[in-house]
């Protein structure tokens, strides 16, 4: 594998983070004769087949001994056996890019021969649309080169930033998970417009206007959340109101609690 050449790509597991990262090769210059897709269904291999013009009919141990990366995204319990259909047959240099949600480098080095490079990653589904964030981490033989190819491959997902494995349980429980956190309130902030006499379909369009428009200025003045917060709050207005209510009903308290709880739920999955 050298950083001139487009590294042959195999994605084993086609599932979301699968096809995710298959289109967002594709959209980063690979080409569909460079990128493989494994499938246990055939009725979603064919699928992808169609969509991507990819080869998804092989199984793991033949697409990974074809590819310079191996990128990993079935469910965690199911890794290890997959590991154990490609251990053999995996060519000498070969890169193993994970995306599974807890299951360390360490995880990986065990169950595959010595030296093989792994590139951990914990990415999350807006990258569909290229606006993702995810976080990658170097195993014990993997350098700079593989983190390169590894941005590569993520180029049109949206941000990457590197950081430690370490702080991966915590990145999966803020960003990785983070999506479904905004959906859900981007849903009960429409309910609230239902409830409040909007139609379902302005409501929508007004919660997901200001969601966007409100983390778009965050990033763009680079101020503190807090001090446009302020902004917002006119003396004795309306959005005091508001927040006092979800201070009352312990909304910064639920968000801290539900990122402990997945931050916990992928060590748990990485003690497998
Ligand atoms: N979804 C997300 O937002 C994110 C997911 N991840 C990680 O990505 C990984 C995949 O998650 P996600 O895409 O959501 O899950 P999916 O279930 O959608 O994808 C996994 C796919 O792998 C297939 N599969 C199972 N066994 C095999 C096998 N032996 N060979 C080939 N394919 C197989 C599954 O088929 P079948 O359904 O038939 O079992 C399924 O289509 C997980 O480890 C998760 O932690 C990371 C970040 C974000
Ligand atoms: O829910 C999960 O386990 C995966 C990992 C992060 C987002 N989805």
């Amino acid at each position: 594998m050298d950083d001139v050449t487009t590294p042959r790509l195999a994605v084993l597991g086609g599932g979301v983070m699968g096809e995710t990262v298959v289109s967002a090769a594709l959209r980063a210059g690979w080409t569909d004769e460079d990128v493989r897709v494994t499938e246990r269904s055939a009725v979603r291999a064919n699928e992808l087949s169609e969509r991507y013009g990819v080869r998804a009919a092989d199984g793991n141990a033949k697409v990974a001994r074809w590819a310079d990366v191996v990128l990993v995204a079935l469910k965690p319990h199911d890794v290890a056996g997959v590991l154990g259909e490609i251990r053999d047959v995996l060519r000498p240099g070969t890169l193993v890019v994970s995306v599974a949600a807890g299951l360390t480098c360490a995880f990986y080095e065990a169950r595959l021969p010595d030296g093989t490079p792994v590139v951990r990653v914990m990415p999350n589904t807006p990258a569909v649309i290229g606006r993702g964030a995810s976080a990658i981490s170097a195993g014990t033989h993997a350098g700079e080169e593989h983190l390169a190819v590894t941005e590569r491959v993520l180029a049109r997902t949206g941000l990457v930033v590197r950081a430690p494995e370490k702080d991966l349980d915590a990145v999966t429980a803020i960003s990785g998970s983070g999506p479904a956190y905004v959906f859900y309130v981007i849903d009960a902030m429409a309910e609230a417009g239902v409830l409040l006499g909007l139609t379902r379909d302005r409501a929508r369009e007004l919660a997901v206007a200001t969601v966007l428009g409100s983390a778009a200025m965050v990033q763009e003045t680079g101020e503190h959340p807090v001090v446009l917060r302020e902004r917002v709050s006119s003396p004795g207005g309306t959005t005091v109101a508001g927040v006092r209510e979800l201070d009352a009903h312990g909304v910064r308290a639920a968000f801290i609690a539900a990122a402990e709880a997945a931050r916990d739920r992928s060590v748990e999955l990485g003690a497998q």
